[in-house]
């Protein structure tokens, strides 16, 4: 009988392919970086091809660690990071661009010019999302009217979309299977969350025919077997979701109400709104957390842009640090910022702000601010951030959130997690498992193929490693919170607002 569930986590810095046994623990782990590519200020790209090879090459290792064959494993779950959009030519399989990433900013102006009208009321109506660079549908219409011929080709139907689920089984089948899942679908502003189709009207006003769109299936279903050259071949495809939902997935947060936050490259918290879209009045995001069973569900999101991102910043950018992981012994190196509020609005600000035009400000600097009171206040940019997302969490749910799972690469970091739990004066949970993502992505492929018979036999594989409760007085909460929005409101609008011409 097979022994493992494969997931590949196809993440915004890097690939990875985990194995997991019937208890949901890790037998083996393999990872590879790949070029986060800058053309200009605000654009951020991804060889498409490089994905592929860093994806495909770590599965490979991983099996060949684990001394085993396609025979041992059950199933594939695929996620990812959502919304960076890939379109290539259905004859070759060759992208026709390289993929534009999540965090791109350059289709910022195409989406003001939605704004106010009945584009924005289209948008919010019927997708649950508000009009942004983000999402994956003003990137593909840039792509069709920047490559030369792009758009009479996808008129002709010759081209295909994807988001990075899409592009990873449209290859792992040999070029056989153009599907995404629900979660992916309800990130490119052209699938419509309430009636489950991709929106007619929507595609008119991003100009996307709809030959290029794959067809969406449910996050736990069989959709195809590995058909290329690797060592899993032969084996079942049966999960697929975008990486923060199967987080949610992963978190066993499966309940309306339940709240998780994952710290990885942005952070996002998403809670379990139930069967029904939920619509938010606090600029958070009413998106599709899965189908699953025959059922969608449904979940509030509050997306930030930069969290981890941060950290890699002084790593790479400033040079601060040598490893991600120096940023504790060098914020835990003095006691508080000193007085320092650093926003990292690098690609703008998500939620609850949506402000496209904000960029990164550091406030508060003295002759007496070092570099580790700079660590110290980037490490808790990520709290503050993710506290602004909790309070408009608890503004729309009718019920109090008594806890925060968290999750994701920068919940190593102690300090980080100490002070989310001193800003928003409540428990902060860390499971024994970090890696619920690629966990929920296996649990999804394992339940479609009876590796797991049902959600209640996951319950017992979540453990609590740590839990982190409020230190900090409530006053001086109060005094650093005030400080953060007075750096927030600096930041806004920092690319328009004409001021000082
Ligand atoms: N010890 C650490 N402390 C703080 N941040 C960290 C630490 N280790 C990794 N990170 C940050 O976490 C992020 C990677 O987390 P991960 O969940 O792998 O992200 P992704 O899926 O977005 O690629 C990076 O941005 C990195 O800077
Ligand atoms: O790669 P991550 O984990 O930062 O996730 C990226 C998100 O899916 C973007 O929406």
């Amino acid at each position: 009988m097979s022994r493992f569930i494969l997931s590949f986590d196809q993440g915004t810095t890097s690939s990875r392919a985990i194995l997991f046994n019937r208890e949901g623990e890790i037998r083996g782990i393999a990872q590879r970086e790949f070029e986060q590519i800058f053309p200009q200020p605000g654009w951020v790209e991804h060889d498409a091809e490089e994905i592929w090879a860093s994806q495909s090459g770590v599965a490979d290792e991983v099996m060949s660690n684990a001394g085993i064959s396609a025979d041992d494993i059950a199933a594939i779950g695929i996620t990812n990071q959502r919304e960076t959009t890939v379109v290539w030519d259905r004859s070759t399989g060759r992208p026709i661009h390289r993929a534009i990433v999540w965090q791109d900013r350059r289709t910022s102006e195409r989406i003001d010019r939605l704004k106010g009208g009945e584009g924005e009321a289209l948008i919010t109506r019927r997708t649950g999302l508000v009009p942004d660079a983000y999402f994956a549908g003003s990137k593909i219409e840039w792509i069709l009217d920047h490559v030369e011929g792009a758009r009479a080709r996808a008129e002709r139907g010759e081209l295909a979309f994807g988001t990075i689920d899409c592009w990873l089984v449209y290859r792992l089948t040999g070029g056989s299977v153009h599907v995404t899942d629900a979660s992916n679908a309800a990130r490119t502003m052209l699938y419509n969350i309430e009636t489950c189709a991709w929106d007619e009207d929507l595609m008119k006003v991003f100009r996307v025919p709809a030959s290029m769109l794959p067809e969406v299936r449910s996050s736990s279903e069989v959709y195809g077997e590995v058909s290329a050259g690797l060592a899993c071949r032969g084996v079942p495809i049966a999960g697929m979701a975008g990486d923060q939902n199967a987080a949610l997935f992963g978190q066993l947060c499966h309940e309306p109400g339940n709240v998780k936050n994952t710290y990885g490259t942005g952070c996002f918290m998403l809670m379990n709104s139930g069967d029904q879209p939920r619509k938010s009045s606090h600029r958070l995001l009413s998106t599709i957390a899965w189908q699953f069973d025959g059922k969608m569900t449904y979940a509030l999101e509050g997306s930030v842009f930069v969290g981890g991102a941060v950290v890699q910043w002084l790593r790479d950018g400033l040079k601060m640090i040598e490893k991600s992981a120096d940023i504790q012994g060098l914020a835990g190196s003095v006691a508080d910022s000193g007085g320092v509020y650093f926003v990292p609005a690098f690609a703008g600000l998500g939620a609850p702000h949506w402000d496209q035009y904000a960029r990164g400000t550091i406030f508060g600097l003295t002759r007496g601010t070092t570099s580790a009171h700079i660590a110290r206040a980037a490490v808790e940019s990520m709290a503050f951030q993710s506290a602004d997302l909790l309070d408009a969490m608890v503004a729309d749910a009718d019920a109090p959130i008594p806890e925060l799972r968290v999750d994701g690469g920068a919940t190593r970091d102690e300090i980080l997690l100490q002070f989310q739990s001193d800003v928003l004066q409540m428990p902060i949970v860390r499971p024994t498992m970090v890696e619920t993502t690629a966990l929920g992505a296996a649990y999804l492929a394992g339940l479609a193929t009876g590796f797991w018979g049902s959600v209640d036999e996951l319950v017992a594989n979540w453990k609590v490693d740590r839990v982190f409760e409020p230190r900090m007085p409530p006053d001086q909460v109060a005094e650093k919170r005030a400080n953060w929005n007075k750096a927030v409101r600096r930041s806004l609008g920092w690319l328009t607002d004409k001021d000082g011409k």
